[in-house]
């Protein structure tokens, strides 16, 4: 159960219950940017600036062991939550909590709670699976002999034989070094895991087993996943529910039926299309064009 209580942080705070994971009220995060090419003589040497809204107004829940994904085409403000969530930057406005701690007010408790896991994991690719998943549960606080027997136990889950733990995680597949990063954010519980595209660029198997893996780790661990995509059918094949975020807010937030019921579909791709006004080849696109 919710309930309305006051803490020295908020007048009055929604306190999390056990099976919240983000609370995001009203979060808004606005940047400076300088625009080139202005005409404006006044401007010629400090250039004209406009502000951005990269995240505008959000509000949204994410229940503990739900993996909640991100869809929304380029510059629309996935990349901002995210940053905002693993505390790399700070809302302007609204409250965010993870795991019912505040992101501004208790950073480092939170920072302990999220791992981020993208294709260029934060790896040390000189080193082995082993070594790395013992230099992140130091990072986690975790006693030695914890951390090593934590590292046994997912390499062992993972199916990495003892040469192949020993081996420079660059001579091991990407599919592979995918499958390590994720089971590295799994060294403290409860965790929120934030997958950043974490199948793009694996070969076709490769990313079957990946996705198998995230189903498999959510059924086995405490842990609640956010997922940011470029792969529809990934998208509503793992996600429990999906935000469509557009120019810094959330236009929709379902259940990927939910969403094909909302706008009379089957296809994840005319949700996409019809919420947003961009097909999402033309998303990609810009993408690429950004790249
Ligand atoms: N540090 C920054 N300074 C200025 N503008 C920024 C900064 N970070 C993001 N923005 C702007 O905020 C908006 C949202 O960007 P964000 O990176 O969150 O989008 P995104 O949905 O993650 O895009 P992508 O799919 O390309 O990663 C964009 O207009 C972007 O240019």
């Amino acid at each position: 159960m919710t309930q309305t209580v006051s803490t020295p942080e908020h007048p009055v705070l929604r306190q999390a219950d056990e099976d919240v994971a983000i609370h995001c009220q009203h979060v808004s995060k606005r940047f400076v940017e300088t625009v080139e090419g202005s005409r404006r003589w006044s401007n010629w040497f400090r250039g004209e600036r406009r502000m951005i809204k990269a995240v505008n107004d959000v509000s949204f829940t994410v229940r503990r062991g739900e993996i909640f994904g991100l869809l929304g085409p380029n510059g629309s403000g996935k990349s901002t939550l995210i940053r905002l969530l693993s505390t790399l930057l700070f809302p302007d406005s609204g409250t965010l909590t993870v795991f019912g701690k505040d992101v501004v007010h208790h950073q480092h408790e939170v920072r302990r709670w999220i791992n981020r896991v993208s294709v260029e994991a934060s790896f040390f690719k000189k080193l082995s699976a082993m070594e790395n998943l013992r230099y992140a549960a130091r990072l986690y606080g975790l006693p030695v002999k914890e951390g090593e027997k934590r590292a046994m136990q997912i390499l062992r889950r993972l199916g990495i034989r003892e040469n192949k733990a020993h081996t420079p995680l660059e001579n091991l597949s990407r599919g592979m070094q995918q499958k390590v990063a994720i089971a590295r954010a799994l060294m403290t519980s409860p965790v929120l895991v934030l997958l950043d595209e974490p199948t793009t660029g694996l070969d076709p198997k490769s990313k079957r087993d990946v996705q198998a893996y995230i189903k498999e780790v959510m059924q086995t661990h405490d842990a609640t996943m956010i997922l940011t995509t470029h792969d529809m059918e990934e998208a509503e094949s793992l996600c429990d529910r999906i935000a469509i975020i557009d120019q810094g807010r959330i236009i929709a937030l379902d259940t990927p039926d939910g969403l094909k019921r909302l706008v009379g579909t089957d296809s994840m791709e005319t949700v996409f299309f019809e919420l947003t006004g961009k097909d999402w080849e033309e998303a990609l696109a810009d993408e690429d064009m950004d790249a």
